[in-house]
């Protein structure tokens, strides 16, 4: 059983970068959505990028982006893979030419199965909790709306902290997880000591 990558997202502090860094997160994210209090300006962004070593996958994350935003910041800062956590359709998706990720916001009614075929060409597929505000709202979603088999990496997300991260994996056994609020202290404001106590739950739920 491969480990279970981490990803941790709204990073807008060096400390923040470097401290999940050290704990051995496997990607962080930079939120380009400007109703976000996580939301980081490509300047900035391309500064907390740039000294992020090799290994450690770069995200940018966007809602319902114009396509000449995604391509403004991408000419901006370097990242890996582009994450579309709004109403964007596959076409949309696939115009950047790079690997993305595309979020679903888990409900009752939502075929999951469905969405996941819709979205072919994806390196993942993020489940996030339904939340005002597209995501970062630090809700849980229920696990058991998530089909035993989807043709694509699952990413795991909404709500998880370091009280649920161990039945998270142990339970859903995804291809990776993802945090925000889970580990700060304010929104954007991470905190090293739970970000070191979120990845040791994963550590030990994989062992
Ligand atoms: O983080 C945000 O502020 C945000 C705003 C709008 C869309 C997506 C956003 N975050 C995307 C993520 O990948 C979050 O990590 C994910 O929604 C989980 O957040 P949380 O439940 O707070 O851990």
């Amino acid at each position: 059983m491969p480990r279970t990558r981490i990803k941790i997202c709204g990073i807008t502090r060096a400390e923040d970068r470097d401290a999940a860094i050290a704990a051995g997160v496997d990607a962080l994210g930079f939120v380009f959505y400007p109703p976000s209090q996580r939301y980081v300006a490509p300047e900035k962004a391309a500064q907390l990028v740039s000294p992020i070593p090799a290994f450690v996958t770069r995200v940018g994350l966007f809602v319902n982006a114009e396509p000449a935003t995604v391509h403004s910041v991408l000419a901006e800062v370097a990242l890996n893979v582009l994450q579309f956590h709004g109403d964007e359709d596959a076409a949309y998706c696939r115009q950047f030419g790079r690997p993305w990720i595309k979020a679903a916001r888990v409900r009752h009614g939502l075929d999951l199965l469905e969405y996941a075929r819709a979205f072919d060409g994806a390196c993942g597929l993020l489940l996030d909790a339904f939340v005002d505000g597209y995501g970062g709202g630090g809700k849980e979603f229920d696990w058991s709306l998530i089909p035993s088999s989807l043709p694509l990496p699952v990413i795991l997300s909404g709500g998880l902290q370091v009280s649920n991260i161990q039945q998270a994996v142990r339970v859903i056994r995804p291809w990776a997880v993802d945090v925000s609020s889970g580990v700060e202290v304010a929104k954007g404001i991470k905190d090293a000591e739970k970000i070191a106590q979120f990845i040791a739950g994963v550590r030990n739920a994989d062992a």
